[in-house]
């Protein structure tokens, strides 16, 4: 497959390009009057249209771009987009005031959604999650790391999981998949913390190493949920296994779960919407990412995480969706760069590379994923006519993806 008169072939960056860090982030790299050459799944090369060699100039199949632009897929690392109902009865708590903490200690928020999920066969959970993550796919999103964590029983979060690898099995994305039943304290545990966290370390993970359900293991580490002591805990038995962290930290106070997670080698640590000059120094430190989620700050009304502190300081910054019922009922990572900017302060350039190979970073699939580079694979988008590629993110309102092509073929799903 050639694509022709492409306006800007956004994200070039050397294939040994894992992940931007601080400043480097500023760099897109952007070939204007691009010709873009497909072969199978994998990007076969590239350059100007001013020299395209004639041999390739005369293929057959053919896309012309004119106006458009092509950018690697993004690639969302932070879903929770395996659940049984949609929680709007909580809409209107939020609208009253209500906080993400009033609401759960009302019987709302995770252990709402657990109940519901509970109930669900595998399959009403597997065609429900499949209906959001091809509407994610259609948005311009080519790689999805999801999570467990409404199940919060042995079956249900087995259950959970076994959903996320049948849709890792049925569509032509990467899906990693991240064990979260740390997320909340059924209500059954709400007194016997350390019977929950027995049936975590005794019982589910060894089925979930058995059937090989999980990539990582992730935990929210919060008041009110899961403490440092028990996160520590948890990560390390998780470790035994073979699983990585992943941690929900400082998403409503600086709670000490960026240190935990830093401790115990964490591949990111995802929300930080609460830090200070102590969170920043851990990361510095360390090769843990940090995923901002800026489209939960936005449906929860609580602060934006500092970015430009972040990347300042020479961090690895990632965006992603954070896409579950309670918190962020989207899973449009067009809106998520969007917010980037508007919210976050990131420029353009900052805000995709963020979305893009840091997203693939933060899955540790950056290898293949989230840039163009001769050798990669052909996850990519081209857009509508568009005068810029800040327009992406400026046009908040509208989705600029238009054609979404997967493993080097259009996506028509
Ligand atoms: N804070 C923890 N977990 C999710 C929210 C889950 C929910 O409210 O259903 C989050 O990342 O925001
Ligand atoms: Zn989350």
């Amino acid at each position: 497959m050639l694509i022709t008169n492409i306006k800007g072939l956004v994200g070039l960056h050397p294939k040994s390009k894992l992940m931007l860090r601080g400043n480097e982030m500023d760099n897109l790299h952007v070939l204007e009057n691009a010709w873009l050459l497909i072969e199978n799944d994998l990007i076969k090369d590239f350059g100007d249209m001013e020299s395209i060699p004639a041999h390739i100039l005369n293929l057959p199949s053919q896309i012309s771009a004119e106006g458009r632009y092509v950018f690697p897929s993004w690639c969302d690392s932070h879903t929770h987009i395996v659940f049984a109902a949609t929680r709007e009865e909580e809409f209107a708590m939020k609208i009253q005031g209500k906080t993400y903490e009033e609401i759960a200690a009302a019987g709302g928020g995770i252990l709402n959604s657990a109940n519901k999920l509970q109930k669900a066969t595998e399959d009403e959970l597997f065609e429900s999650a499949s209906v959001r993550l091809q509407q994610m796919i259609r948005q311009g999103t080519g790689a999805v790391e999801i999570k467990s964590g409404y199940g919060l029983t042995v079956e249900s979060e087995i259950k959970m999981l076994r959903v996320i690898k049948r849709l890792k099995a049925s569509f032509p994305v990467p899906v990693k998949a991240t064990f979260l039943a740390a997320h909340a304290f059924p209500a059954l545990y709400k007194d016997d913390h350390e019977g929950y966290i027995n049936l975590i370390i005794n019982e589910m993970l060894p089925i979930i190493a058995q059937e090989q359900l999980a990539d990582y293991i992730d935990v929210f580490c919060e008041k009110g949920f899961f403490s440092v002591a028990e996160t520590d805990r948890i990560l390390k038995a998780g470790a035994e296994y073979g699983l990585k962290p992943k941690v929900h930290a400082n998403q409503l106070s600086v709670s000490g779960a960026v240190e935990v997670a830093v401790l115990n080698h964490a591949v990111s640590v995802d929300h930080l919407e609460e830090s200070d000059e102590a969170t920043i120094v851990a990361l510095q430190n360390a090769n843990t990412m940090a995923t901002l989620l800026p489209s939960c700050s936005f449906y929860l009304g609580i602060p934006f995480a500092d970015a430009k502190s972040f990347i300042k300081a020479g961090l690895p910054v990632t965006l992603a969706t954070d896409y579950n019922p309670g918190s962020t009922p989207s899973g449009n990572m067009n809106f998520v760069v969007s917010l980037g900017c508007i919210k976050l302060k990131m420029f353009p350039e900052q805000a995709i590379n963020a979305a893009t190979l840091n997203g693939a970073a933060a899955m540790e699939i950056s290898e293949n994923y989230g840039s163009i580079a001769i050798g990669k694979k052909a996850n990519l988008f081209i857009t509508k006519p568009m005068p810029s590629i800040a327009y992406l993110p400026y046009s908040f309102g509208e989705t600029q993806v238009d054609t979404v092509i997967l493993n080097g073929e259009i996506y028509n799903g």
